[in-house]
């Protein structure tokens, strides 16, 4: 019986313990009322079935949403909330994750303005001789005041708040980097420790040095607060990319068509905005977040270790150090090469080169037809070859600039170090607490050389670390040149995008603005206008500024009402299109009125492009264009009426061609000329605007397909405006706008179709054809004997004059005739 039970206690162990609690719960549970148990007893049920419940909605949330994020993210599609921001939705791993995004606030540009466009007089950003308010003259990048200023002006983007999430990222890194300087110093000290002990021969305490060295200095913190550091420097860098990007897009994206203005009309960045959006952001902000390890690390080291050195050295020690850092920083600021400027040229190059190649990506089927390779390879080598002599140019200035760094910083550097920490030693006087310990009478022979050894080894380190920091900070001037580089390209941008978003053009203070400048807009341009109204606008092609524009048609003046369908016509260049330009405020309204509706799209006016645009997305996406999913269900439309309006604009079997609506392709290859045009047309079904201005749209159309889709868009009430060179759409048009009339091709005429005087025009132009028919045949015996003369060519030579002989394929057309008529010439000639 007691084996048993030993033999039970030995295979459960716990068994008494268990038995002992559940005995206490039992005796708990009796003494408990039947009402409380009861309840008891609903209460657990109740909070199971409700967790359970709670779970299950829970996940058939998450799953309904990640449907819908998926939905989203197949339809190119996001969401839009009430306070104005959108939410877009991304693939994340295998299903998707949704970003929230605020549009910058007007206000936010207005404020910023100031810091962009009018610069302190100090910086020499905004000379005032030149012009108020002119693209600021580029001053020459580098370590400077307008570096000061144009660095604290994006400083005012990326960290927009003290509290926000830019703020936060800097100051943890800030506290890693003082935590890597403080390991240092206890490094130092742990150093001396050990040698002293090992010297003396203390055994328990060497080892004890070794366990504190191998736990705080070696693995485990230090690799770790390196690791962190470089990580919190990628996210600030890509926190400060975010919100730069973020801006640029607001201010280069918006209804004030910054983006074209960008580079048609201000020209202040060339036409590779691209580059600076991209590749000179990226290394702007890799720079910027990497400025607080390379700089603020060392910074934070020199304070520190300058302390401690001067504790246990002395002040000759920190002055000798401090003329040391001075001369030092002198010497190479002299002889550093202008980085920043050399960084600014060599983006402004790898621009030029990635734009050819972007030019190139475009228009790779007109080049291949034209089997333009050879020449589109010169191009790009001699933009290469440009590139790349300018980059070895730097790299040449570098390696000597490195070779005096180095010997700089690393042996003249170092042999002052010991010098410095052999102060307490040979001039106790002057050596701080060391000199104070060689002084003192207490310490003796051995204990005294220990002391020695300790502190050396102790302040060798604190110098070395204090080298290396200095040599950073040196190293990081040039650095820093470089920074001032791509923050000169960036200020340089946004500078820019502020200027044409203000259309802050103004003539120097006491100078008249140049005829048809930029700075010479007179014009009014009125939205909200139920037709479209010109009055008295001369149309001038612009030029960047500050250069005059250039006029093509003098004060033209026209009223259309809805239900006025034009036709704008002349010949190519007389500015046609130039008209669609105004009117859409592509271009500027130099003089006078002109007056249009204000919405774009249902109820509005619509542009169609003499090129027609398709843009990246699914089907659906371009007939919709520039509506997207979520603007199109915001409106109530659905998919089944975009099968009709295909179908209205000839292109039904496209859906099931293409694979459906939610198919993305390269519609720009995949779609013909006359496909493309027609999905144009299909845009104008979709968006039923009142007006529309159609630039040659149907130049690549059948003509019978042309007449119906006319036909269509007339019978769905839209008002065409269209600009054509084929007399054939006359029919469907009220009026006609006849550009490029009289002698000096300025004149216009805007008329009825189907007038008497039109009629009697059109008399008039008959009568005088009939007339040049009557001449025709005594044109045609003229031609006869002019070429019979012509047939008669002859030579002089030494001999006298003589005949050529006849092409052979003259001699089996009546030779005799011809023979006689040669001799005739002969004689004549004769
Ligand atoms: N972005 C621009 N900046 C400056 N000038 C331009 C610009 N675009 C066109 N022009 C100039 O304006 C003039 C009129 O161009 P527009 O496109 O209006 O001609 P068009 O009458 O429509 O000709 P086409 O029948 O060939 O389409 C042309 O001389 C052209 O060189």
């Amino acid at each position: 019986m007691a084996e048993a039970e030993l033999a039970h206690n030995v295979q459960d162990p716990l068994f008494p313990v268990l038995r002992k609690y559940i005995e206490a719960i039992q005796v708990r549970v009796e003494k408990v009322s039947q009402t409380a148990r009861l309840a008891a007893t609903i209460l657990f049920i109740l909070a199971i079935t409700g967790g359970g419940i709670g779970t299950k909605r829970w996940l058939d949330k998450r799953a309904a949403e990640g449907a819908h994020g998926k939905r989203l993210l197949r339809q190119n599609s996001g969401l839009r909330s009430k306070d104005g921001s959108r939410i877009l939705v991304v693939p994340n791993r295998n299903g998707t994750s949704k970003i929230k995004i605020y549009d910058t606030k007007a206000t936010t540009f207005d404020a910023h303005r100031r810091l962009f466009l009018t610069p302190p007089k100090a910086t020499g950003l905004d000379d005032t001789a030149s012009s108020v308010g002119a693209p600021p003259p580029q001053t020459k990048p580098g370590l400077n005041l307008a570096f000061l200023h144009q660095y604290l002006s994006l400083m005012s983007i990326m960290i927009p708040r003290w509290n926000s999430k830019e703020s936060g990222l800097l100051i943890s890194q800030g506290v890693f980097l003082a935590l890597r300087t403080w390991l240092s110093l206890v490094v130092a000290r742990l150093d001396g420790e050990i040698v002293r002990d090992l010297v003396a021969g203390h055994g328990k305490a060497f080892l004890w040095g070794i366990i504190k060295w191998c736990g705080i200095g070696g693995v485990a913190f230090a690799s770790y607060t390196n690791a962190a550091i470089k990580f919190l420097q990628s996210k600030i860098s890509i926190a400060f990319r975010t919100r730069l990007t973020r801006y640029i897009h607001d201010l280069y994206l918006n209804s004030n068509l910054n983006y074209y203005k960008l580079i048609n009309l201000d020209g202040g960045v060339g036409s590779s905005a691209d580059q600076y959006i991209t590749q000179d952001l990226t290394l702007f902000c890799d720079a910027a977040a990497s400025l607080y390890s390379s700089i603020g690390k060392p910074f934070v080291d020199l304070c520190v270790f300058n302390y401690q050195l001067y504790h246990s050295l002395g002040p000759i020690a920190l002055t000798g150090l401090l003329v040391n850092y001075f001369a030092t920083a002198t010497l190479l600021r002299k002889l550093s090469p202008p980085f920043g400027k050399l960084k600014a040229v060599e983006g402004r190059k790898e621009g030029d080169f990635r734009a050819l190649h972007s030019r190139l990506i475009v228009n790779a089927e007109e080049v291949a037809f034209y089997g333009g390779a050879e020449i589109e390879r010169v191009f790009l080598d001699k933009s290469f070859r440009e590139l790349r002599t300018w980059m070895e140019g730097i790299y040449r200035l570098k390696i000597r600039y490195n070779m005096l760094e180095d010997f700089v910083l690393k042996y003249s550097w170092s042999a002052f170090g010991y010098l410095i920490s052999s102060l307490p030693v040979f001039l106790p006087a002057w050596g701080g607490l060391g000199g104070l310990a060689e002084a003192s009478t207490t310490f003796e022979g051995a204990t005294r050389e220990r002391g020695r050894m300790k502190d050396f080894i102790t302040n060798k380190r604190l110098m070395l670390s204090l080298a290396d920091a200095g040599g950073r900070i040196m190293y990081s001037i040039k650095d820093l040149s470089e920074l001032a580089g791509y923050t000169s390209r960036i200020y340089t941008l946004l500078s820019t995008l502020h200027r044409v978003h203000a259309n802050a053009y103004h003539a120097p203070r006491g100078t008249h603005p140049e005829l048809f400048s930029l700075s010479d807009v007179d014009g009014t341009t009125q939205k909200g206008y139920d037709g479209i109204r010109l009055e008295n606008v001369p149309v001038v092609a612009p030029a960047p500024y500050p250069r005059p524009g250039d006029e093509l048609l003098d004060n033209l003046s026209f009223h259309i009402k809805a239900g006025d369908h034009v036709l704008i016509s002349g010949p190519n260049g007389v500015g046609k299109s130039a008209i669609a330009r105004i009117v859409a405020g592509l271009w500027p309204v130099y003089r006078g009125l002109a007056s249009r509706p204000h919405r774009v799209g249902y109820n509005g006016i619509m542009f169609l492009p003499q090129r027609p645009y398709l843009s990246t997305g699914t089907l659906r996406d371009q007939v919709i264009y520039p509506h997207s999913a979520i603007d199109m269900q915001e409106s109530n439309r659905h998919e089944r009426e975009l099968g009709t309006i295909l179908e209205d604009a000839r292109l039904a079997y496209l859906p099931n061609r293409e694979g459906g609506w939610d198919a993305r392709k390269d519609w720009k290859t995949v779609l013909s000329g006359g496909e493309k045009q027609r999905m144009a047309i299909a845009r104008l079904f979709y968006h039923e605007p009142r007006f529309a201005f159609i630039d040659e749209g149907t130049s690549a159309v059948s003509q019978d397909v042309e007449g119906l889709l006319y036909e269509k868009c007339k019978a769905k009430g839209i008002t065409l405006l269209t600009i054509s060179t084929r007399v054939s759409l006359k029919k469907f048009h009220t009026f006609n706008l006849r550009l490029g009339e009289g002698d000096d091709e300025f004149g216009w005429s805007f008329e009825r179709i189907g007038t008497e005087e039109e009629k009697m025009g059109v008399e008039k132009e008959v009568a005088e054809l009939r007339k040049k028919l009557e001449q025709v045949k005594e044109w045609e015996a003229r031609k006869a004997s002019i070429e019979a003369e012509l047939s008669q060519v002859w030579v002089k030579n030494d001999q006298g004059s003589q005949t050529l002989d006849k092409p052979s394929y003259i001699a089996d057309q009546g030779e005799d005739r011809d023979r006689g008529q040669h001799a005739d010439h002969v004689d004549t000639v004769k």
